[in-house]
């Protein structure tokens, strides 16, 4: 069994998985780094030569790779579980699934303060990828997460180590 962190892009999947590999003793793997990897282009670039859709099908192979895996911990990509044959690789092999809840004013706060890495996501909507497209997208996709989940942690207020401690605890 592994732990795989999903929720929108802010909520800090890379940051805590990271910190909580550490604390389990486990291997930390983030599907965005493994697509850049394999690509040998960033997900922007990807998402410029390829649409969404190809990100979208190398996101899918990751995530049935990673799914075949265990004692890891995974963060996914913002949009990895919108597809029905992603959810269903991670729930067959009975993973463990945390969805770092956020309000979107708060992901919007960490995205923009994160240039480095805003620099090489692309937009989702014509929204443009502000305030507006966060609180849309979340809206949209918040049913997903929680379909998907085994359990949520709502990380608005807490601090990536607090967040570190609690996941740990809930396992
Ligand atoms: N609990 C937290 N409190 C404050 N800032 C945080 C917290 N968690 C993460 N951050 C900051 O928010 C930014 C985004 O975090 P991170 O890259 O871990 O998010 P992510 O969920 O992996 O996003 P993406 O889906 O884009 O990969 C980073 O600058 C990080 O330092
Ligand atoms: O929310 C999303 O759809 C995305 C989030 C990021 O983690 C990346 O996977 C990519 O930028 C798409
Ligand atoms: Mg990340």
């Amino acid at each position: 069994m592994s732990v795989f962190l999903i929720g929108y892009r802010g909520s800090g999947k890379s940051t805590v998985g990271r910190r909580l590999a550490d604390r389990l003793w486990q291997t930390f793997l983030d599907s965005d780094e493994l697509i850049v990897k394999q690509a040998g282009m960033t997900i922007k670039a990807i998402f410029e030569a390829e649409g969404e859709v190809g990100f979208r099908d190398r996101e899918t192979l990751v995530v049935r790779e990673l799914a075949m895996l265990d004692e890891q911990v995974v963060a996914l990509g913002g949009g990895a579980v919108l597809r029905e044959e992603n959810r269903k690789a991670i729930h067959d092999r009975g993973h463990k699934v945390i969805y770092l809840r956020c309000e979107p004013e708060e992901l919007h706060r960490r995205i923009q303060g994160d240039p480095a890495t805003a620099a090489n996501r692309p937009a989702l909507s014509t929204l443009g990828g502000g305030i507006e497209e966060v609180r849309a997208k979340l809206a949209e996709r918040e049913p997903i997460y929680r379909a998907t989940m085994s359990a949520e942690l709502d990380v608005t207020n807490l601090s990536p180590e607090d967040a570190t401690v609690y996941i740990a605890r809930m396992l």
